[in-house]
């Protein structure tokens, strides 16, 4: 029997416990005497004890760019960061869009072993918005898909995002939107649309081709009873539909990246392609609406959209460069300074925001659970003092595209413990006790 006691985490954030791992399952919490013989003891005085981070929209590109990210790669990135469940999205080549593909990420993720890779299915065949993929098959297949989405593209054709809404209602599944309407922002638009843009010479990424998305699907996931998520928010206009949606008892969920919490639209300004991304960084003032609306309970759950590419398809002029930038690792460290350090959030509500919120709209019941006996032992320590300056070359990722190179943040994670195996720490103190 594998036991594992971690002494004195802060749970979420509140009081200290110890909490003793057997079997991959949380058995005991409270105060509790001497170890005993063949435990793993790890020291928590001062760290915070979070579920195990869930991450909602993660690119992990196998198969078929193995050159810029595999799902084992990928999965160690998610463990330094934290994360113990992640969702791999679709646009990979092929594409998840049939039951066997899904199933193929699910293996991957296992033999990878250091995090539940959770695959996220297409909505439409190939990604092409033509014709509907077999959602039923994924589904019904063994991994279990819950979540669908076409992104990189908008499912932008009405009249499938209705069928598609109709369709995963019956087995409790969600849409997840990359609202972009194609009219408005085609495939070369890659900056804010405003003073900026004309100044730069890049074409316009409009707020309003986010927006008009986001109310279309609120009213579709109205009219179906049916459940839409919402990926990348990037505008307040968007905020402001999902608060209106919400009040109305519409299913509607919301995820917000740490790079639009933290990043702005002026970044731009010396054509460095890390920062081209999509949705685009905003202004500042979509920036702070949405921090707001994270505090405020609008949008539900930070999701990295960790999209590495690789060096040949990023480092190109700012408008031939691919769309996207690392964040599996950085994630917790950004939440934490921009976000619990002003006060905006406590611990607790990183624990939704993270964890709880993002296992619950992707269906996943081993993770997000409370800290209490009988749970999966899925837990995230966190150090909220320890200050860490990121160091692009140290990425366990197999990209380079990591826009917080050189930023220094305050909080960290210390270790991560999936299915009770300890699967990153940063303490050298970890030790066996001699049996
Ligand atoms: N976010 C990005 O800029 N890129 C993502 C696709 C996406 O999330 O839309 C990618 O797959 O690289
Ligand atoms: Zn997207
Ligand atoms: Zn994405």
């Amino acid at each position: 029997m594998t036991r594992l006691l971690v002494r004195g985490a802060r749970i979420l954030g509140g009081d200290p416990a110890d909490l003793l791992v057997e079997d991959g399952v949380i058995r005991e919490v409270g105060a509790m005497g001497a170890e005993g013989t063949g435990v793993e003891v790890i020291d928590a005085d001062g760290l915070v004890a979070l579920p195990g981070l869930v991450d909602l929209h993660v690119h992990l590109r196998e198969p078929g760019r193995e050159d810029a990210e595999t799902i084992a790669t990928g999965s160690a990135a998610a463990a330094v960061g934290g994360y113990t469940a992640v969702f791999a999205m679709a646009n990979t080549s092929p594409v998840t869009d049939t039951a066997e593909a899904a199933e193929r990420v699910l293996d991957l993720g296992r033999a990878a072993g250091l995090v539940d890779v959770v695959p996220v299915g297409a909505v439409t065949k190939g990604l092409e918005g033509a014709e509907l993929a077999e959602l039923g098959l994924m589904a019904r297949s063994r991994a279990q898909v819950r979540v669908f989405s076409d992104d990189g593209r908008c499912v932008h054709d009405a009249r499938l995002m209705r069928r598609a809404l109709e369709y995963v209602k019956a087995f409790g599944g969600v849409i997840s939107q990359h609202a972009q309407d194609p009219r408005l922002a085609d495939a070369t638009a890659c900056c804010h649309e405003g003073e900026l843009s004309g100044r730069l010479g890049l074409p316009g990424w409009p707020s309003v081709a986010e927006e008009t998305i986001v109310a279309r699907d609120v009213m579709l996931a109205r009219h179906t009873g049916s459940r839409i998520h919402v990926a990348h928010v990037s505008t307040a206009g968007t905020v402001e539909v999902v608060r209106w949606a919400k009040a109305q008892g519409i299913d509607v969920t919301a995820e917000v990246t740490p790079h639009h919490l933290a990043l702005t639209t002026d970044l731009l300004a010396g054509y460095d392609p890390v920062y081209k991304v999509n949705p685009p960084l905003r202004p500042q003032e979509d920036v702070e609406a949405l921090r707001a609306a994270l505090a405020d309970g609008t949008i539900d759950v930070v999701a990295t959209d960790h999209a590495p590419h690789a060096r040949q398809d990023k480092e190109h002029t700012f408008v031939d460069a691919a769309f996207g930038m690392l964040g599996l690792e950085t994630a917790l460290a950004v939440v934490s300074d921009l976000m619990v350090r002003p006060g905006l959030l406590d611990w607790a509500d990183v624990a939704r925001v993270m964890s709880t919120a993002p296992a619950r709209i992707g269906g996943l019941t081993g993770h997000g659970r409370a800290l209490e006996p009988g749970s999966p032992a899925n837990i995230t320590l966190v150090d909220p003092d320890r200050e860490v300056t990121v160091d692009a070359a140290s990425s366990r990722s197999r990209s380079r595209n990591n826009p917080w190179h050189g930023r220094t943040f305050r909080g960290a994670v210390h270790t991560t413990i999936h299915r009770g195996t300890v699967t990153h720490s940063t303490d050298t103190t970890v030790m066996e006790s001699a049996s």
